[in-house]
């Protein structure tokens, strides 16, 4: 049995339309399967921990994906992916077809791959989290006004590159203490940490350009003792990952993670808002099956 999780909302309506195309591929094939839309925020989760043999299907985004991992990790069900939201970063990590017809074909093949992910306390996150600048950035891009018509255009890049200048204009780098494995080292001047499980975040910047997902390792990004001029001048080169060389961005990999800051600061998770600072980040091994 194949469940579809249906998120209307997600890449401004291009999942409800992908999802219709696709229903008609199930009928014609004549595959079981049941559709859940999700109803606001969070739903994800509840639907999934509901249901029993089988593999779930995600027509959305990294948010909708984000909540079904929260739902899934534990019990032995695949997930798939059909990319509808409007920065699929997750699917652009797996390499998974941008095109509907193409993911529900790899979908049905069936080949599984197991997957590392993050968590933070009882929250699982599969790309990247992010503290500091990152978190700020990711609280206003999705409070943001222009989000929908920005989406419409599929301009994603543009809507996170307004926002990193918002938040550039107010924002103080700050003091963190970072331990990795038990090593711990302070950092003056901070602007960010991202700590990632695959490379990508906000619409395809290669943040962690070295982070597999399935090597049991989680790959540190860290942003720290630059001017404001200089994190403008290097920023461009995130789109492409060059920026790791650069001598004020810190480079760590490791299994168990825990950052602390004064004062706190805004954490993300996969996109989603999930706390502040403190926080202990560990990785589990192979934890997800994506089809
Ligand atoms: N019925 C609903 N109404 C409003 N919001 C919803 C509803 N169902 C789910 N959501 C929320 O929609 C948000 C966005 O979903 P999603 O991330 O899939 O799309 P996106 O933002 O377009 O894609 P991406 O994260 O890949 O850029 C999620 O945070 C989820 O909590």
């Amino acid at each position: 049995m194949y469940y579809f999780i249906v998120n209307k909302v997600s890449g401004n309506g291009k999942a409800c339309a992908i999802w219709s195309e696709v229903r008609k591929v199930l009928e014609t094939r004549e595959i079981d399967y049941e559709v859940f839309f999700t109803a606001q925020p969070k739903h994800a989760t509840a639907i999934v921990k509901n249901l029993k043999k089988g593999a779930v299907i995600v027509i959305g985004g990294d948010g909708t994906v984000h909540e079904v991992i929260n739902g899934l990790v534990g019990f032995d069900i695949p997930l798939g992916i059909i990319p509808a939201g409007s920065g699929n970063d997750f699917a652009r990590a797996l390499k998974i077809p941008k095109d509907y017809r193409e993911a529900l074909d790899r979908i049905l093949r069936g080949k599984s791959k197991a997957v590392d992910i993050g968590r933070i306390g009882g929250e699982y996150c599969v790309t990247v989290i992010g503290v500091g600048f990152d978190g700020q950035v990711a609280q206003i891009v999705n409070d943001s006004k222009h989000k929908k018509w920005l989406n419409v255009f599929r301009l994603r890049k543009l809507q996170y590159i307004i926002s990193v200048f918002k938040v550039l204009f107010g924002f103080k780098p700050v003091d963190m203490t970072i331990s990795v494995d038990h090593q711990e080292i302070v950092m003056k001047n901070v602007w960010l940490i991202a700590v990632a499980n695959f490379p990508y975040y906000a619409g395809g910047m290669v943040i962690c350009p070295n982070a597999k997902g399935s090597d049991g390792l989680l790959e540190l990004c860290i942003v720290h003792g630059m001017s404001k001029l200089q994190f403008v001048r290097v920023f461009p080169s995130v789109f492409k990952g060059n920026h790791i060389s650069h001598p004020s961005i810190k480079m760590l990999s490791g299994k168990q993670i825990e950052i602390d800051s004064t004062p706190a600061m805004v954490v993300h998770g996969d996109g989603e808002i999930i706390g502040q600072t403190p926080i202990k980040i560990n990785i589990e091994e192979n934890a997800l099956h994506v089809v």
